[in-house]
């Protein structure tokens, strides 16, 4: 493996966070997360329990109202450079072809040259874009956007991604393909991930940790630890153990009880 592929780890601290939007909405209520190095935790809650807050909190986007969160041990109080995010729109830039979209953050700093042009190629080829360098966003499906967008992530080099619905758009084959990539992506760089998400199963299959969030005010109701060993298969997912924790999720989400009346196809998604 190259090793300009390999990302610094990075840590997350979220110690005690309320978020209190003007206008009165209280979105996030005293939570406290610590990630650990290279660790991958999935964030999943109803609609609109602050989950994206959050997110956005941690990328120093919004600013906290109470508490503190940390990235590498240093206090965030704006968009910095460790951290790269990415939302479920793409965001491309029409008139650059894939190659010159995902350069994107190198051209930024100024820093497109020959090394940075090299290291996109890697991160093309890593996610599955190989011989699609010179297209436009126009001719590529959603699933080939999310792509370039993994790798102009990628590129920023950061140690910590912050990942926000980012397959939501695709259809449901794309997305799972997409998973496995990401699955594998995270193999490579042992960045420290944070995914939000609406589906238990992606959740899961994806993360060391399950972060399940309460009903607005967001608070922590419940921390699965995720004990399948690396690197996880798509197959995972039918086993038993794994539709166990699908259900201790579910009932994380809905309460104690709901678990009983849902069926497996109720459970993967929220
Ligand atoms: N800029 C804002 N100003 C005021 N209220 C906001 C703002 N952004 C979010 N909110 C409110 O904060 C709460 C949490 O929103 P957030 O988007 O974080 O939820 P979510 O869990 O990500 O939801 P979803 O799963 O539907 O995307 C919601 O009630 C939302 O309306």
């Amino acid at each position: 493996m190259s090793q300009e592929l390999v990302t610094r780890r990075g840590t997350i601290a979220v110690h005690d966070v309320v978020k209190r939007f003007d206008g009165g909405v209280l979105a996030v209520d005293r939570v406290s997360l610590d990630v650990r190095p290279g660790e991958f935790v999935s964030l999943i809650g109803p609609s609109g329990c602050g989950k994206s807050t959050l997110l956005r909190l941690m990328a120093g986007l919004l600013p906290l109202t109470e508490g503190r969160i940390e990235i590498n041990g240093t206090e965030v109080t704006d968009a910095r450079q460790d951290v790269a995010l990415m939302f479920q729109k793409p965001t491309l830039l029409p008139w650059r072809t894939t190659l010159q979209n995902a350069m994107l953050p190198a051209a930024l700093q100024g820093k497109a040259d020959r090394a940075a042009e090299d290291r996109a190629m890697q991160l093309l080829d890593l996610v599955g874009l190989a011989g699609f360098e010179h297209t436009y966003p126009r001719h590529l499906s959603g699933g080939m956007q999310q792509r370039v967008a993994l790798a102009r992530l990628l590129m920023v080099g950061a140690e910590v991604l912050l990942l926000d619905e980012p397959f939501a758009a695709v259809d449901q084959i794309t997305r799972e393909r997409l998973n496995l990539e990401l699955l594998k992506i995270h193999e490579r760089t042992a960045a420290t991930s944070v995914l939000v998400t609406h589906n238990l199963t992606e959740a899961l299959l994806l993360a060391d940790r399950v972060v399940v969030m309460s009903p607005r005010p967001g608070r922590i109701s419940d921390v699965i630890d995720v004990p399948f060993a690396r690197p996880r298969v798509a197959e995972m997912a039918m086993e038993p153990e794994f539709q166990e924790l699908v259900l201790r999720a579910h009932a994380g989400l809905h309460g104690p009880g709901s678990s009983d009346v849902a069926t497996k196809e109720d459970a993967r998604g929220v």
